[in-house]
């Protein structure tokens, strides 16, 4: 396996350490990335059993074509620096670090996987990282982590964490987690890396679980982790882009080159202006159909 920078990333799915049929099924599933969880999934005394179990899932297991991300315990625990050899070993895809505060918590996880790279013959820069936000803390550094390291995949604001550490609790409307959200969002999209939202915790809430999808992916999310297969389709349904918009952003591209074509930057289509930033986000919109098998390579729809 090795770290791929540019990826679908809408689905990320927690899935426990210490429970081997979810790991052995995890990839029927479609996610894009797989996250098996080493911290707050896997009781203290099981922590040495789920390392072992995770280590050989990666090397035995066929996660399909989902990206493996493993959450390791944080830097302030004794099960941290195996971890982090372990996973190095396994050459799992990208490790994620838990409650994340500082950029020198990001450079400490470089310089202990290049020393467990330099041991076990690994590649330098094959494993991607990512930082989970979960405090005030991490907040409010969240620029300076987003930019700490080349291997940055991207960054994952967590809503239980957080809210637990903001004296709250998560609430319908997301009010509390609004400034969180913008910052490590806005902090993603100026250092050029993913944005994932938090997990939603109530499997039952299925309007509470749209409204606040439809909401992050308006705020400009990649995608948001996930703590059950049934919360995956569900995303994909908010986060793919619709045969209209499909259609729309060909007609966009069509327009903008028989504009070109006569010389000019801009063109009215239907009514609605058409220049450089509408131009981008259509090209988005199509790299998104793309990658998710919703178009052929002629362009043709061939989503259900
Ligand atoms: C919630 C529940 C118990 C519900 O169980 P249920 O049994 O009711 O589920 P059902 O839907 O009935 O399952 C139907 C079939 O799917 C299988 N299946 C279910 N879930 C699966 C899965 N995740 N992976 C693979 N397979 C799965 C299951 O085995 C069954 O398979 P089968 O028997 O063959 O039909 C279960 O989902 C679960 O354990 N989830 C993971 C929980 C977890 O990891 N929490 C820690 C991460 S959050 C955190 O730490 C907070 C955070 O840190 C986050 C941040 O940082 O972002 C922060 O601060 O915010
Ligand atoms: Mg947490």
């Amino acid at each position: 396996m090795t770290y791929i920078k540019n990826r679908l990333r809408r689905t990320m799915m927690f899935v426990p350490g210490n429970n081997p049929a979810m790991i052995k099924d995890a990839g029927i599933y479609g996610a894009d990335s797989i996250m098996l969880d080493l911290e707050d999934s896997v009781s203290l005394t099981e922590k040495d059993a789920a390392r072992l179990l995770v280590y050989e899932a990666i090397k035995t297991v066929d996660f399909g074509g989902s990206e493996v991300v493993v959450r390791i315990n944080g830097q302030d625990t004794p099960f941290y620096e195996e971890d982090v050899k372990a996973m190095v070993k396994a050459g799992v895809d990208v490790i994620r670090l838990p409650k994340t505060e500082s950029a020198d918590m990001i450079k400490k996880l470089i310089a202990d996987m290049e020393k467990a790279e330099e041991e076990y013959g690994i590649e330098k820069g094959s494993i991607g990282v990512m930082a989970a936000i979960e405090s005030a803390q991490g907040v409010l550094n969240a620029p300076s982590i987003a930019t700490s390291t080349d291997l940055m995949m991207g960054m994952a604001l967590s809503g239980e964490d957080y809210t637990s550490d903001m004296h709250t609790h998560r609430y319908p409307d997301g009010r509390e987690m609004e400034f969180a959200r913008n910052m490590v969002l806005h902090s993603c999209r100026a250092a050029g890396i993913y944005a994932f939202d938090s997990v939603f915790s109530n499997m039952k809430d299925t309007e509470g679980f749209y409204r606040e999808t439809n909401y992050i992916h308006q705020l400009g999310f990649d995608g948001k982790s996930l703590v059950n297969p049934r919360q995956i389709p569900m995303v994909n349904k908010v986060f793919n882009p619709t045969k209209e918009e499909i259609e729309n952003a060909k007609n966009v591209q069509n327009a903008i080159r028989e504009a070109r074509a006569k010389g000019s930057g801009v063109i009215s289509m239907n009514g609605k202006m058409v220049d450089k930033p509408i131009v981008d986000k259509a090209n988005r919109v199509l790299e998104t159909a793309k990658a998710s098998n919703l178009i052929d390579e002629e362009g043709n729809y061939i989503g259900e």
